[in-house]
């Protein structure tokens, strides 16, 4: 039908073609008329103008086929046009149409005949769809979107009508709440019966809350009970449409499962509720950071029980406002490797102890989400001690190294089973001549280092099995083949898996030596370098063991020199030495060599004879023979320094073992035998017996008897008058000691002065004497018996004169008793005067010019000397009484008497004569112009009343 049909039928055609073209004009549609005989513009319409931007007047007459450009696709008029001549009209062909301006427009293209004052027309119509077209695009894609964000976001939709109660679902929605994945229509209370009845009335006050205004939306949480009763978690979101008046339409909203997001809070919850506990009870300092603003959180307990730092002045400060570090630089670099999510490990920093002191620590860092909030894990590790290790170890080492280089030490490295060197410090070159280049890399054995190689091989065996070696003694060849005693030392050491060794050698070749000197000076004399006490001892013992087991016999000779002292003294040191080394070779000349010879000191010499086999007597017989023939070898004159000297020896023999089962013993039997010897004078043989033994403990007996005679006063003094020979009147007196001894009476000094004197005691009784001496003087004075003239003699020890302050001693004595000195005369011994001549004379001389005079005593007896005679102060000389004795009857005595008394009167010397018994003797002595005498011929030694009586009658 064409358009003129809808016109009223009662018009007439031309009344008819006004309407339409009236109705054409007025047409908001965009409207053309085409000659339809030829395709030409009959007319276009002003909605048709506005829409496509033509002109009129320009368009009119133009070919709608090619001279008006209005269709965009060639192909999409022709197929419409195709369709329209085919059906007569077309209806909303969908067409873009080009617009004046070149814009493209889409849209709807309705096509039909119409007559129009009788000429067939078509009416084309569009209608402008573009923007419908941009909106339906639109709708489309946001749709797409929400499509795919629903879906995306695993959400489902609802609607719910609020009148009806009936609920619109979405496919997703429906399978969440148990139905299948298709969408769902239904009652409400339907959909809701599976909502676990917990989260039901949540569910009704939300829905009563929005349905009253009181909110627009909610969100809320629910579970939903599946039917195999699993439960799963759903948010729910509701909208609420109004209608126009306000009145609640509909409600719209979504689910979403969040079953896993529920699961994965709780696994959260339980996580960070476990991340809590470890981070509390980690052992390690923890520091959780705020990523963002780098300000603490939470510090655990080993944080502050390590660094020091109580959680409440620290948290919500960064590290360096709490003031754990200052190096802004480093916790910048830290801080910033962190939040690039570079993990941070082992990082180094100082940080500073709440108490000021710095901690080496190793910081590491871990990125976590920690109640949504992302936050840095810093975790410390406090290296200090092993930095501090490390520093020691360092140091160590290089004090090693310097050790190693430095040490004057031979130091070597080298592999424990090859023994190949590794290293050599410059003690190993200057201990065996190889440089390092010469050794490095070769072994032991290569080069013959040890000249025994067995030595090294137990050295290993002891390192393997003690774990180390000490002062091993071994010996070592140098490069030049020179060999060494080494002293070794070694430390096992593991180097790159490698079992080493090192090795510290010191030469101890000429340490080795001296401690051999050592060892001989410590068991050998210096002088003869004979065996000495100890090394005799030693053989002793052997030989006493062996002759226990064995039926041996052996012989200890005990040798003392018959006054040597005096050839010492008088001789020279030198000469004396001279002396004892030929007495040393004279005996070993004679002994055999399983025997030995010692020296026990000064002139003692010992000779062990050793492995005799015979019986006892023949024994004794072959050890005196032996004695004998020592004696003789010894007695054979010496030419010493120029003096010809003449020895006698006293030997003293104790034979093992039945004299002694250890050395103390038998040496002491052998000095005792020895001392039997020396006081039958001298010059003899002993052998120890039982009786000796016996004879010693009493003197040992004397010497404890004597201790209290000083202290108890048991001494007394006699004096022998002293006679001029020329009228027989008393001039002198010599003061002669007693012991009166409290069972055995009165006791000869002959006896007890050799006691006193080995003892020491001598000391005490010799000044007892010349104190009781001079108060003796004193009281004859007092008693006015004494002539000027009067001189009393007092007999002075060697071990007296020699003591330091002889001389005050002296002087106290005459000070004391208020004497003149001139009273006094001191006897001393020509041993007294060979000892130390100058002191002699020194003290002689202090002595003389307080008026004290001397008498040498038994002159004749020693090796007087004239030249000392000379230089001495002396006044007289006593002609000792073994000489009086046989004066008469023995030419030789006579005559060393007339040379004693020759040599007296040459030097202005008094003489006196001791032990004068007979007249025959005293008429020889004055004959030959002697002084005075004294002896039994005039009186012996008496009391001091008897004395005073015999100086009444004497004077
Ligand atoms: N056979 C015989 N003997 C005579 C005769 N006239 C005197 N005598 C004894 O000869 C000794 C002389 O004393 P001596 O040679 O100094 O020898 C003294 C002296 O060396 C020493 N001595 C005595 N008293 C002391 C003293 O106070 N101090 C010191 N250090 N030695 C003393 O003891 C020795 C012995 O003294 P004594 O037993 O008192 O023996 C005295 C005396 O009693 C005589 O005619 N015939």
């Amino acid at each position: 039908m064409g358009q003129q049909d809808n016109l009223p039928a009662s018009m007439a055609p031309s009344d008819k073609d006004a309407a339409f073209r009236r109705l054409f004009f007025r047409m908001p549609v965009a409207s053309m008329l085409v000659d339809a005989s030829n395709g030409c513009v009959i007319d276009i319409n002003p909605a048709f103008q506005k829409l496509f931007g033509w002109d009129r007047q320009q368009s009119l007459g133009r070919d709608t086929g090619h001279e008006f450009p209005l269709w965009h696709s060639k192909r999409q008029r022709e197929s419409m046009l195709e369709h329209f001549h085919q059906h007569g009209s077309m209806d909303h062909f969908e067409a873009e149409l080009l617009c004046r301006d070149g814009q493209l427009k889409t849209c709807l293209v309705s096509v039909e005949y119409i007559e129009l004052d009788g000429m067939l027309c078509r009416l084309s119509m569009a209608y402008d769809i573009t923007e419908q077209k941009r909106f339906d695009a639109e709708l489309k894609k946001s749709q797409e979107r929400l499509h795919m964000a629903l879906n995306a976001s695993q959400m489902g939709i609802w609607d719910l009508d609020l009148h009806s109660r009936t609920l619109h679902c979405s496919a997703r929605a429906a399978f969440m709440h148990g139905f299948h994945a298709y969408p769902w229509e239904g009652p409400l209370s339907f959909f809701t019966r599976s909502i676990h009845p917990q989260d039901r009335t949540a569910m009704r006050r939300a829905f009563v809350a929005i349905c009253r205004g009181e909110q627009r939306r909610y969100r809320l949480n629910y579970r939903q009970l599946g039917h195999n009763r699993q439960t799963r978690w759903l948010e729910a979101t509701a909208t609420l449409h109004r209608d126009t008046d306000g009145n609640p339409l509909r409600m719209v909203g979504t689910l979403k499962d969040i079953t896993d997001r529920r699961r994965n809070e709780q696994a959260l919850i339980e996580s960070e509720l476990k991340f809590a506990t470890l981070f509390q009870g980690a052992p390690e300092p923890y520091c959780l950071i705020d990523r963002d603003t780098l300000s603490i959180i939470e510090i655990n307990h080993s944080f502050t029980e390590q660094l020091g730092y109580q959680p409440e002045p620290v948290l919500g400060q960064t590290p360096e406002q709490a003031g754990l570090w200052h190096d802004k630089a480093r916790t910048r670099a830290l801080l910033e490797a962190a939040k690039s999510d570079q993990n941070l490990k082992g990082h180094e920093l100082i940080v500073k102890h709440r108490q000021g002191h710095n901690m080496t620590c190793e910081l590491s860092t871990a990125l976590l989400t920690i109640n949504r909030l992302p936050c840095l894990l810093i975790s410390f590790k406090d290296v200090s001690a092993r930095k501090k290790a490390e520093r020691a170890l360092r140091a160590s080492e290089q004090k090693f190294a310097l050790a190693f280089k430095a040490s004057p030490d031979s130091i070597s490295l080298t592999e424990r089973d090859s023994g190949r060197y590794i290293e050599v410090n410059e003690g190993f070159t200057g201990l065996t001549g190889y440089s390092a280049d010469e050794v490095i890399g070769k072994t032991a054995q290569d080069l013959g280092i040890w000249a025994d190689y067995q030595q090294r091989a137990d050295m290993v065996a002891e390192l393997n099995e003690k774990g180390q070696v000490r002062d091993r003694e071994m010996r070592a060849r140098g490069k030049f083949g020179q060999e060494l005693l080494a002293s070794v030392s070694v430390q096992p050491l593991l180097l790159d898996g490698q079992n080493c060794m090192l090795i510290t050698a010191r030469d101890i070749t000429e340490q080795k030596l001296i401690e051999a000197r050592i060892k001989h000076l410590a068991y050998h004399d210096a002088l003869t370098d004979l065996p000495n006490r100890t090394l005799l001892a030693d053989r002793l013992k052997q030989s006493i063991s062996l002759y226990k087991r064995v039926n041996l016999r052996g012989a200890l000779m005990f040798f003392d020199l018959d006054h040597f002292k005096n050839i010492n003294d008088s001789l020279g040191h030198s000469c004396g030495d001279a002396v004892l080394q030929t007495v040393t070779q004279r005996l070993l000349a004679t002994v055999r060599k399983q025997d030995t010879v010692a020296r026990l000191g000064g002139d003692e010499f010992v000779v062990l004879l050793s492995g005799l086999e015979a019986d006892h007597d023949q024994c004794l017989l072959h050890i005196r023979g032996t004695a004998e023939k020592l004696r003789k070898a010894l007695a054979q004159p010496m030419h010493i320094e120029g003096h010809a000297l003449e020895l006698s020896v006293s030997i003293g023999i104790a034979v093992l073992p039945e004299h002694g089962d250890n050395p103390e013993d038998l040496l002491k039997r052998a000095d005792i035998a020895l001392y039997r010897v020396k006081e039958s004078g001298r010059n003899g043989i002993a052998f120890f017996e039982q009786a000796m033994q016996l004879a010693a403990s009493e003197r040992l007996t004397i010497e404890s008897e004597l201790r209290q005679a000083i202290t108890q006063g048991q001494f007394q003094l006699h004096y022998q008058p002293q006679i001029q020979a020329d009228n027989h009147r008393i001039v002198g007196a010599e003061a002669l000691i007693r012991w009166q001894h409290p069972e055995r009476g009165m006791i000869s000094p002959a006896s007890f002065i050799p006691v006193l004197e080995e003892s020491g005691m001598i000391l005490s009784a010799g000044q007892w004497v010349v104190t009781e001496a001079c108060q003796h003087i004193r009281r004859l004075l007092d008693g006015h018996m004494l002539t000027e003239n009067f001189r009393l003699s007092v007999n002075i020890s060697p071990r007296q004169f020699r003591q330091q302050d002889f001389v005050e001693q002296i002087e106290q004595a005459i000070r004391d008793s208020a004497i003149p000195a001139s009273y006094l005369v001191l006897e001393i011994t020509e041993s007294i005067v060979i000892q130390d001549i100058n002191d002699t004379i020194a003290k002689m001389q202090q002595l003389r010019a307080l008026g004290v005079s001397f008498a040498i005593d038994d002159f004749g007896t020693g090796y007087s000397s004239l030249s000392y005679l000379k230089r001495l102060p002396l006044d007289t000389l006593k002609i000792d009484q073994s000489f009086v004795r046989d004066c008469t009857q023995d030419p030789n005595d006579a005559e060393i008497i007339r040379t004693i008394v020759a040599l007296g009167l040459n030097l202005h010397l008094k003489l006196i004569a001791e032990g004068v018994e007979q007249q025959e003797q005293l008429d020889f002595l004055v004959k030959l112009n002697c002084h005075a005498y004294q002896g039994f011929l005039y009186s012996p030694a008496v009391a001091e009343d008897d004395f005073m009586r015999l100086l009444e009658v004497g004077r």
